[in-house]
C-alpha cells in the first residue's frame, strides 16, 4: 500500500511572490487525488516541493515520519525513492529508444542483472500498453505514447507514490479520457498513492477520490471528491464549467463589483451534476483504496457539506448502508445535512466487497426512516486504528492539537477566510 503524505502549513515564496502559504492537506495511502487551480496558481511548484525539489519557506512535508523540508540530503535521498513522477512532456531522453528510457532508472539506481532489468521493463511496458514499441525513439512516437512511456519509467523502481504532473497536456478528448482509465488501472494495480496535477474537468469528475484548489495563494479546498465536486463556492463553479465570468480573471483574480456585473448579465453558473467515479477495466483487481477510502470516509461524514453527505451516502449499496448504520427516509431524499444513522447497531460482520461500489449512483432504498439516533460511536466495518467523529458541519474543520495544545485546523472543507 503507498504511504500517506502529509503536508502541513506549507508556505512558498519566490523573492517577493508568495506562491501560496499555510497550505495542509493529508494524500490519503494508495488514494487518488487531483489538484486543480488556475494557471500559475503553483500547482508545478507544490507538486516540486513535495519531492523536496524546492524548499518551502515554512511547513512540513511528511513522509513515512520523515519531514523533507528539514531532512538530512541523505534522508531525503531515501525518500524519493519512494517517489515516481510523470513530467508534462514524459522527460524522455531523445536519444534512447523507449526500452532503454524506462530501464534508466533501474540501470542507475538498482544492481539487477540485464535480464531482471528486461523483466521488469516488459512488465511495466505491458502495464501501459507498450509492448511491441521497445525499439521507438521519443521522437518516433505519438503524445499519448511518450506519456505511458514516461509512466512506465517511473513505475520501475515500484513507487509508493506517484505524481503526475498535467497528465493530460497535448493530449486529445479521448486519448484524455484512454490516459485516465490508464491511471484508475495503475491504481489499481499497484495500490500506490497517486496526486495528479490537471486542468482537465472531465479528468477531475471521474478519476479522483479526493480533490483541492489552489487558488489566490491558498489552498481553496482539499478533501472527498464530492466536497469539491458540490461545491458552491464561486470560484469552483466557475472553474467546473469553464467560463469565462467569475471571480477567476486572467491573471490575478478579479474586481468583485466586475464578478457581480457579469454574473448578473449572463445568469450564474450553477455546479455540473457529479459524474460516477471510473471503474478498473475488466480482469483488473479491484481497487485496494476504494473500501479504505469508504470507510474512512463514512468516519468523518459529518463534518463534510450537506451536499458533499448526500453524494456520499447515494453511492453506497443498501447492504453498505446497513453496514454503516446509515438509512434513506422514506421519501428516498436525503435530508440536507442531516445524513441519518440508523438507530440499530450495524452487524459485526465481513462488510461485502462489491464489484465496484463507488461508480454508479444507486437509487436511494424505499425504507422507513428512522427518527435521528443520539450520536453515538459505532465500530467501523473497516477497522484502521482509533479514529474519531468528526466535528459536524458548518465549518468541517478537522480540529488537531497543535503542542501547545491549541486547536488546529487540517484537511477538508476548509475555505478560504475560514479561521
Ligand atoms: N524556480 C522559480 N523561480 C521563480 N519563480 C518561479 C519558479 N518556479 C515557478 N515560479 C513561479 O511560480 C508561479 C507558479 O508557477 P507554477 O508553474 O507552479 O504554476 P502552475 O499552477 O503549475 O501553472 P500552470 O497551470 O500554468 O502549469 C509562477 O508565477 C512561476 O513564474
Amino acid at each position: 500500500m503507498g504511504v500517506e503524505v502529509v503536508v502541513d502549513g506549507l508556505s512558498k515564496s519566490f523573492g517577493a511572490q508568495t506562491i501560496w502559504r499555510d497550505v495542509s492537506l493529508t494524500l490519503p495511502s494508495g488514494e487518488i487525488s487531483v489538484l486543480l487551480g488556475p494557471s500559475g496558481t503553483g500547482k508545478s511548484v507544490f507538486l516540486k516541493s513535495l519531492v523536496g525539489l524546492l524548499k518551502p519557506e515554512q511547513g512540513k512535508v511528511v513522509i513515512n515520519g520523515t519531514d523533507i523540508c528539514t531532512c538530512s540530503e541523505s534522508d531525503l535521498y531515501e525518500v524519493r525513492k519512494l517517489f515516481g513522477v510523470l513530467f508534462q512532456d514524459g522527460a524522455l531522453f531523445g536519444s534512447m529508444n523507449l526500452f532503454d528510457n524506462i530501464a534508466f532508472p533501474l540501470r542507475e539506481h538498482t544492481r539487477k542483472s540485464e535480464s531482471e532489468v528486461r523483466d521488469v521493463v516488459l512488465e511495466k511496458m505491458e502495464m501501459v500498453g507498450l509492448i511491441g514499441a521497445e525499439d521507438k525513439l521519443p521522437g518516433e512516437i505519438s503524445g499519448g505514447m511518450r506519456k505511458r512511456a514516461g509512466v512506465a519509467r517511473a513505475l520501475v523502481l515500484d513507487p509508493e507514490i506517484i505524481l503526475f504532473d498535467e497528465p493530460d497536456s497535448g493530449l486529445d478528448p479521448v486519448r484524455t479520457a484512454l490516459f485516465n482509465q490508464l491511471i484508475v488501472d495503475l491504481n489499481a494495480q499497484t495500490d500506490a498513492t497517486f496526486l495528479i496535477v490537471t486542468h482537465d474537468i472531465n479528468t477531475a469528475r471521474t478519476v479522483p477520490d479526493n480533490i483541492g484548489m489552489l487558488y489566490r495563494r491558498n489552498l481553496e479546498m482539499f478533501g472527498p471528491r464530492e466536497v469539491l465536486l458540490t461545491s458552491d463556492e464561486k470560484a469552483v463553479v466557475q472553474f467546473l464549467n469553464g467560463r469565462p465570468d467569475g471571480p477567476i480573471g486572467m491573471t490575478e483574480e478579479k474586481d468583485t463589483a466586475v464578478v457581480e456585473a457579469e454574473l448578473a448579465r449572463n445568469g450564474e453558473a450553477s455546479v455540473p451534476p457529479m459524474m460516477p467515479q471510473l471503474d478498473v477495466s475488466p480482469g483488473l483487481p479491484q481497487r485496494a483504496a476504494v473500501r479504505r477510502r469508504k470507510d474512512r470516509v463514512l468516519n468523518q461524514l459529518r463534518s463534510l457539506s450537506p451536499t458533499a453527505q448526500e453524494e456520499i451516502l447515494k453511492s453506497l449499496t443498501p447492504e453498505e448502508l446497513a453496514l454503516y448504520g446509515y438509512q434513506t427516509p422514506a421519501t428516498g431524499g436525503w435530508p440536507q445535512g442531516a445524513s441519518q444513522r440508523s438507530p440499530q447497531p450495524a452487524p459485526q460482520q465481513q462488510p461485502p466487497r462489491p464489484a465496484q461500489p463507488s461508480q454508479q449512483p444507486r437509487s436511494a432504498p424505499q425504507q422507513p426512516a428512522a427518527p435521528p439516533p443520539p450520536q453515538q460511536g459505532k465500530p467501523t466495518p473497516y477497522p484502521r486504528g482509533q479514529q474519531q467523529e468528526e466535528p459536524a458541519w458548518p465549518g468541517g474543520l478537522r480540529p488537531e492539537e497543535d503542542s501547545a495544545g491549541e486547536p488546529k485546523k487540517r484537511w477538508f472543507g476548509r475555505k478560504r477566510g475560514e479561521q
